[in-house]
């Protein structure tokens, strides 16, 4: 299982680009770090089509924690420096894609941990958003506010019905940081209905996050997802690959930009409101809420 990424194909060496994903694919986990084995994530490449499937596992809830996000991260490295081609982000769990930052690691939190959270999640999304590889998010359960971040920084998403996706941080009294409103913007066929929605805190069904046009298509099962995110991968062609990232991230440019300018003003931030007793106050009720609902 716990097996560091070797042996992956060049993708400029794959002569056949449009192959389902089966037969050939290897599952291993991913590393943490060179020498730490992985805990929360599973990937598997392709070894003929050059596409890769990175599955999030932290049951319950995928939420998301220092490590997770650092293995996530160093995932979609570690596949850049292997040429591979696109990736698929997927949850293990049948019902919860991810409910985004882990609150009970928020709460009650020395100041080192909440930063160390902080940059591990500007990290991630900053890795994720400028990857050149072609990136699907396959929503196969609720993704909720950083959740619903590792889906709007993908370039295409694919969501099973009867699960909820949205930004909910205005709700808990809180901004939504430049970046991941940026992010939203860049996928939403309208600036109005993006502010709308983050300055609302709208939660939308799966099905109302098609018509929104803030999920790109449903499919009724996992497998049907996976074929649809291979299908949108193998629909540019090897030729097109470098001038497509290259274009990919110059759209990408300007935020990851504004990005860099605020990094620190965006940790300041978040380490002032977490720190408030109000908001940790809240957070305590909120979890209690989360739990009370057994
Ligand atoms: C008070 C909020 C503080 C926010 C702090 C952030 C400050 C920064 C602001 C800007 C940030 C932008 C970047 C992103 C920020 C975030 O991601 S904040 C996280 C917000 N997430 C949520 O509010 C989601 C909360 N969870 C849910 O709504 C539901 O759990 C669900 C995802 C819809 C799933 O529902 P259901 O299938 O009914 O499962 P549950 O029983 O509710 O949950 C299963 C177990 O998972 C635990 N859990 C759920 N969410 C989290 C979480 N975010 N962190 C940690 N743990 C979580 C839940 O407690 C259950 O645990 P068990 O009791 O052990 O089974």
């Amino acid at each position: 299982m716990a097996t560091r990424i070797i042996h992956l194909p060049k993708y400029s060496r794959l002569s056949c680009l449009v192959k389902p994903l089966t037969i050939s694919a290897r599952t291993f986990a991913t590393a943490t770090a060179s020498t730490n084995p992985p805990q929360f994530t599973t990937l598997s490449v392709d070894d003929r089509t050059g596409i890769a499937t990175l599955t999030l596992n932290r049951p319950p809830a995928n939420a998301l924690n220092a490590l997770f996000m650092g293995e996530i991260q160093r995932s979609i490295t570690d596949l850049e420096k292997e040429n591979c081609r696109g990736l698929i982000l997927t949850s293990s769990s049948q019902r919860i894609f991810s409910a985004g930052l882990d609150l009970k690691e928020c709460y009650k939190a020395d100041v080192a941990s909440l930063e160390g959270l902080w940059c591990a999640l500007q990290n991630l999304w900053r890795t994720l958003f400028s990857t050149p590889l072609i990136t699907v998010a396959l929503i196969n359960g609720h993704a909720i506010a950083g959740g619903c971040m590792l889906a709007v920084s993908s370039e295409y998403r694919i969501m099973l019905p009867n699960f909820k996706i949205g930004v909910n941080e205005t709700m808990v009294g809180l901004a939504v940081p430049s970046w991941l409103m940026d992010t939203y913007i860049n996928i939403m066929p309208s600036r109005r209905i993006a502010e709308w929605d983050l300055t609302s805190s709208r939660i939308y069904s799966s099905e109302s996050a098609l018509k929104a046009g803030l999920v790109d298509e449903l499919a009724s099962s996992k497998e049907e997802a996976l074929q649809k995110s291979a299908a949108f991968i193998d629909s540019f062609s090897k030729r097109t690959l470098m001038a497509r990232a290259i274009t990919k991230q110059q759209f990408r440019a300007e935020i990851l930009r504004n990005f860099e300018q605020n990094r620190q003003h965006d940790l300041d931030i978040y380490l002032s409101t977490m720190q408030k007793p109000s908001m940790q106050e809240f957070l305590g009720e909120y979890l209690q809420s989360l739990d009370a609902k057994k």
